[in-house]
């Protein structure tokens, strides 16, 4: 193959061109088969070397029933009837060979079928131990990560691993008993003609090389297309769900929908018809070559036959054992070219445990501030969303003075998430530093730093859960403490919405589960606030989750957010300049800088932009 892709050629990314450098992947899966469950690994392996010593048994045990039979049926004067045949003797080797092979078949279903429960039980730890592992890391990972889409398509594809690829273990395990069943077969075979097994190979070589080459390119296709995946899976998800289902009728959307989901995979059938019908082709020369070998070694086996340096019992142990190898050889090697594909899939899930955060803890953090001293310090900070040209804020200084209320105000896109976003550590700067008592932020234990601040964003996460665990995900460790969860309900005004749900607190709520109850805008926002209550930090940060209270409520949400955050520090975001000015200080973004700080009367004396807005908002209530 030349290194520039033909027209129509799919092309694998070039880490995974190595079709078999995917195998290396075999031996951490199965390390990750044997944490999942060491027992039913053994169990699993054990059966299998049972299971692949049994075939080549009782092939022999039937050629020397055959022999047997031949030689009693020769014998001159024989007993004539089966009672005198027994009585005699002459039966008894026969009896021990039938019982050996009655035995030897007992034995085959048995492990059959305990092979089969190993493995799905086997496979069923293996999807839940990967599946939690790929959980486990992605809660280590930055936000940052999953907002880039290409993290988005590994994600995607490393979630198909853990429930799609899990029959790899079956498959593999089967690989090594038929290993063991090949060997044993073919010791047998090379007994008689150590050529057989080599005319066997040859004609199997051509069908494996083309298995192999048409599973890589099913998996280039498939590789290439997640983005195109995720698309179809969203456009699915979008045209029918309760979460899309209102807007998609108001705007008749749905034909709209299917046209774009029909198109998209019309494209998908076509690739995957090409490399479907190619492989058929192939596989049908492959497998005459394959049958052209099989029959040269039987005219072989028939010709010693006639010529008695093979006996019956040899004939039928030859063919049924060269027939047994070219399929047992056949699957094999087939299954081998589909473990090289499974393992190329096997790159997404490790690959993805190979994604490191970049936002850590230090190996030696400094002690927390409790309480918080002097407060925090942006110094010049500057900050760019990964792949995007505009500095979302920049050369940004202020101070957050312990204890104190701030409130960010600024037209939409200014830069106030973002800040909130830089405070919590959730992305670090790019330019400058953010300072806590002096130190960097970077020096603190991340989860102590955040364990220390409660923030409630504007598109906070509507839980499908009951009322009071929608409110316990503030502090998830007191999620038993009914009193803290009502007293956190009681001060964000959720209380009054959940005692009118018909199960209280323990109302499960949202649409997705059966008798879960759905709440207005405003209710949702009460229950995501009791959160910041709820988790009673040091730092409380409201960032707009109030856009939907009506205006009694938002005042008095603030009124009361004020008096709870006494003596913390607080942040709070707002474009409704009545709760704004509930504030210490108020400071104006524009741009992603800093374009005034003050008090409510100070920057309404200035005349600047919160003069102009403030007077633009009171002009509207007149
Ligand atoms: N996840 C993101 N990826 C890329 N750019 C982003 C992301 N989030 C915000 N931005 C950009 O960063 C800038 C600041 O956004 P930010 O969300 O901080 O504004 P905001 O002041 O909170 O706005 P609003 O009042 O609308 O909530 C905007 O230009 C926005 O387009």
């Amino acid at each position: 193959m030349t290194d520039t892709p033909q027209k129509g050629e799919v092309r694998l990314p070039k880490s995974l061109r190595g079709r078999f450098a995917a195998l290396r992947n075999v031996w951490p899966f199965l390390k990750l088969v044997w944490q999942a469950s060491p027992t039913l690994t053994l169990i699993a392996a054990l059966l299998r070397l049972i299971r692949a010593v049994l075939p080549v048994a009782a092939l022999w045990f039937g050629k020397l029933i055959i022999d047997e039979v031949v030689r009693l049926i020769g014998m001159e004067n024989g007993p004539d009837t089966m009672l005198n045949w027994w009585q005699a003797g002459y039966a008894d080797a026969l009896l021990l060979y039938l019982a050996a092979e009655f035995g030897l078949a007992i034995l085959s279903d048995v492990t059959g079928r305990l092979i089969g429960l190993t493995d799905s039980l086997l496979s069923e730890r293996l999807s839940v131990s990967s599946s939690i592992k790929l959980m486990e890391h992605a809660a280590t990972l930055d936000l940052e990560d999953f907002e880039d889409t290409e993290f988005q398509d590994q994600l995607d594809r490393a979630r198909r691993q853990t429930s799609g690829r899990m029959t790899l273990t079956g498959q593999l395990l089967n690989q090594m008993q038929d290993i063991i069943t090949v060997l044993t077969f073919a010791g047998g075979l090379v007994v008689y003609n150590p050529w057989l097994i080599v005319l066997l190979i040859l004609a199997l070589i051509p069908a494996f090389l083309g298995e192999t080459y048409f599973n890589a390119q099913t998996y280039s296709l498939d590789y290439q297309r997640t983005p195109a995946r995720r698309e179809l899976d969203y456009i699915r998800q979008t045209a029918a769900s309760v979460d899309t289902a209102k807007e998609v009728k108001i705007f008749g959307l749905s034909r709209f929908l299917i046209d774009r989901y029909r198109f998209l995979s019309e494209s998908f059938f076509k690739a995957n018809r090409r490399i479907a019908e190619q492989r058929a082709l192939w596989g049908g020369v492959f497998t005459t070559i394959g049958t052209v070998g099989y029959y040269l070694a039987y005219v072989w086996i028939i010709g010693r036959t006639l010529t008695g340096q093979l006996t019956i019992g040899d004939l039928t142990f030859l063919s049924a054992s060269f027939r047994r190898l070219r399929t047992l050889l056949e699957g094999l090697l087939t299954s081998f070219s589909t473990t090289a594909a499974q393992a190329l899939y096997l790159d997404d899930l490790f690959g993805f445990f190979k994604v490191a955060p970049e936002i850590a803890s230090p190996e030696n953090p400094v002690p927390l501030p409790v309480p918080i001293k002097s407060g925090f310090v942006f110094e010049d900070v500057g900050f760019r969303y990964p792949g995007a040209e505009k500095w979302a804020v920049r050369h940004l200084s202020f101070e957050l003075q312990a204890g104190e209320t701030l409130a960010l105000v600024g037209e939409n896109g200014a830069g106030k998430t973002t800040l909130v976003k830089l405070l919590a550590r959730l992305y670090d700067p790019d330019e400058g530093r953010i300072l806590l008592d002096g130190r960097d932020l970077r020096e603190f234990d991340i989860d102590e730093l955040r364990g220390a601040m409660g923030v409630i964003f504007q598109d906070f996460v509507r839980f499908n859960l009951s009322a009071s665990d929608n409110i316990a995900v503030g502090r998830i460790s007191e999620r038993d403490n009914r009193a803290r969860i009502e007293e956190a309900a009681a001060r964000s005004l959720a209380a009054q919405v959940i005692t009118g749900l018909p199960a209280g607190y323990d109302q499960m709520i949202g649409k997705r589960f059966r008798n879960g109850v759905e709440l207005s805008g405003g209710e949702w926002q009460k229950v995501a606030i009791a959160r910041a209550y709820m988790r009673g930090a040091e730092v409380l940060i409201l960032d707009e989750p109030t856009a939907a209270l009506d205006a009694r409520s938002e005042y008095e949400v603030f009124l009361r957010f004020k008096e709870l955050s006494e003596g913390k520090t607080a942040i709070l975001i707002s474009h409704r300049f009545s709760s704004v000015r509930m504030a210490d200080r108020i400071l104006v973004l524009a741009n992603g800088r800093v374009e005034a700080i003050g008090t409510h009367e100070e920057l309404l004396a200035a005349g600047g932009r919160y003069a102009e807005l403030f007077e633009l908002q009171a002009a509207g209530y007149r």
